[in-house]
């Protein structure tokens, strides 16, 4: 039983419906990022055989589980969920300890999992094909929707328990078995999203949990032969890799992965009410989520309220342990996350930018990963800072001399995932709808996405189709045309 009260726990693999080690017995400590003296988990540092051994329990369930109705299926889920709900404190109180973010958002997550799974299990409800007519008498033509095998989910670090079941939920719905490799921080989460499964009574082999690097165990799966589909979530440079390795075995693959999210206020009266949403949507999770908006684009005549307004917004943040009362921001989820941020900084300041706030780490009772909410202004729109994706509390802010100007900066990014525009000029929401060059458009609002919404992107943020939504099942099914003439 994953506990947090009894850290550090030891985590185990879950494979075949066991709790087993690595096969070398190796293991690596995770320490938490707001006190970097805890050690919150002995993990695994599973090997190549241990990663083939899961994808052979998974081979085997799925004869068995795709033969589960689909709405028995769903009861899993439903069970899972109901489980989550019940242990909701304890699984927020871990996912802050091992991730760093703040309780509250911590629960959000939680909250936010709980509505997704049970949209999903729906889902198992409504996995229909289609009936077409025929040219010839007597045939009938229908399609049916069947499930693709074992199903490799990797998931990242930022959201270690929303993201897993983007990936779980909706291929056990359809009938496919998993191996799920959690990122290599946060596997403490990936343990207990197996046993709340273990608990709902899902089937031995059904979810198969895998431990380890993403080089090693990672990189395994994606290239064993009887993994028939695979979900990603993380960097786009890992996920361009599996693109390339998948390609080869002409298996399918949904990746969803970086942004570098804009936000457009321009002809909108409430300036200090847009920047509220955008410091907020900049800032959650310490900048750590594929959907921040990390550039902002604005009127010149704005200028001086949106940075009064940005300056003291983003001052307000109360840095700290997430699990401390009070804390608005916790800590970056690891020392790379902190360097890269602390790089970041330093090459908006070579560029030339402004720093209106924040710009170094903070210091805190305890040692941590803990860095200031980051704001540079005068940002030029070819520069580092507006085009990398950071993913940390660093939010770069650009003017333009016209909303067509607006958009074109805003577009002028390698990834699309996520654009807001604040405006109350219908023409230009019009204009921002039919020209952002994202999949997910927000308009008079941050980028917070919902329960049973389609998510995903464009350009170099997403390969295949949007996880959740009525769109998960085009990744999670393949699809069969019959020819009836009986
Ligand atoms: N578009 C989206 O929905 C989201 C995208 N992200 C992106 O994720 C990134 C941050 O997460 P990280 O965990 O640092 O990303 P990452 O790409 O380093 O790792 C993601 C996962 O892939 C695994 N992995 C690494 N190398 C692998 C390989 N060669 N083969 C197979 N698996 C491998 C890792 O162990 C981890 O489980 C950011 O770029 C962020 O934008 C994060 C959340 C949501
Ligand atoms: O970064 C992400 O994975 C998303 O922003 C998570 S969520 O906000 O859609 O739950």
């Amino acid at each position: 039983m994953v506990t947090v009260k009894n850290t550090p726990i030891t985590v185990q693999n879950y494979i075949g419906g066991k709790w087993v080690p690595s096969s070398n017995n190796e293991t690596y400590n995770r320490e938490n990022p707001a006190n970097i003296e805890e050690i919150v988990s002995i993990c695994p540092n599973s090997t190549t055989e241990d990663a083939d051994n899961a994808v052979e329990a998974a081979q085997e369930a799925f004869k068995s589980w795709s033969q589960v109705p689909a709405i028995s299926r769903a009861k899993y889920l439903y069970k899972f969920a109901e489980l989550l709900e019940a242990h909701k404190d304890e699984v927020a109180e871990l996912l802050t300890k091992e991730q760093g973010k703040p309780l509250g958002e911590s629960l959000g997550e939680v909250n936010k999992t709980i509505s997704e799974v049970r949209f999903t299990a729906g889902e198992a409800s409504r996995l229909s094909g289609e009936t077409l007519p025929s040219e010839r008498e007597n045939v009938q033509i229908r399609t049916v929707r069947v499930p693709r095998g074992v199903i490799a989910a990797i998931s990242p670090w930022n959201f270690p328990l929303v993201t897993p079941l983007r990936k779980i939920a909706p291929a056990l719905a359809a009938g496919n078995t998993v191996v799920f490799k959690p990122a290599s921080v946060t596997v403490a989460m990936g343990a207990k999203i197996a046993e709340l499964f273990e608990k709902a009574g899902l089937p031995a082999g059904v979810l198969n949990l895998i431990i380890g690097s993403g080089r090693s165990v990672g990189n395994q799966i994606v290239n064993h032969p009887k993994v028939r589909g695979i979900t990603f979530t993380g960097s786009t440079g890992v996920g361009s890799g599996i693109y390339e390795q998948a390609s080869k075995r002409l298996v399918e693959v949904q990746l969803e992965m970086g942004g570098k999210n804009a936000a457009i206020i321009y002809d909108y009266p409430d300036v200090e009410g847009a920047v509220a949403q955008i410091v907020g949507a900049a800032f959650a999770a310490a900048g750590q989520r594929c959907t921040s908006i990390s550039r902002i684009v604005i009127n010149e005549k704005d200028a001086d309220r949106v940075y009064a307004a940005l300056k003291e917004k983003a001052e307000a943040y109360v840095i700290g342990d997430g699990l401390a009362k009070g804390t608005s921001m916790g800590p970056l989820v690891s020392q790379d996350q902190l360097e890269t941020t602390q790089q970041y900084v330093k090459i908006g300041h070579e560029e030339g930018a402004t720093l209106l706030t924040g710009g170094e780490i903070s210091k805190q009772d305890k040692e941590g990963y803990y860095f200031q909410p980051t704001i540079f202004t005068n940002v030029k729109p070819d520069s580092r800072i507006a085009k990398e994706e950071i993913f940390g509390p660093v939010l770069s802010v650009m003017t333009a001399d016209t909303f067509s100007e607006a958009i074109e900066i805003m577009n002028d990014s390698e990834y699309g995932l996520a654009a807001s525009c604040f405006t109350k000029n219908k023409d230009y929401v019009d204009q921002f709808v039919s020209q952002a060059e994202a999949g997910m458009l927000h308009v008079n609002n941050g980028t917070i996405s919902e329960s049973h919404a389609p998510f995903g992107g464009l350009k170099a943020s997403a390969v295949g189709p949007y996880s959740i939504g009525s769109t998960a099942k085009d990744f999670f099914t393949d699809l069969k045309v019959v020819y009836d003439a009986n």
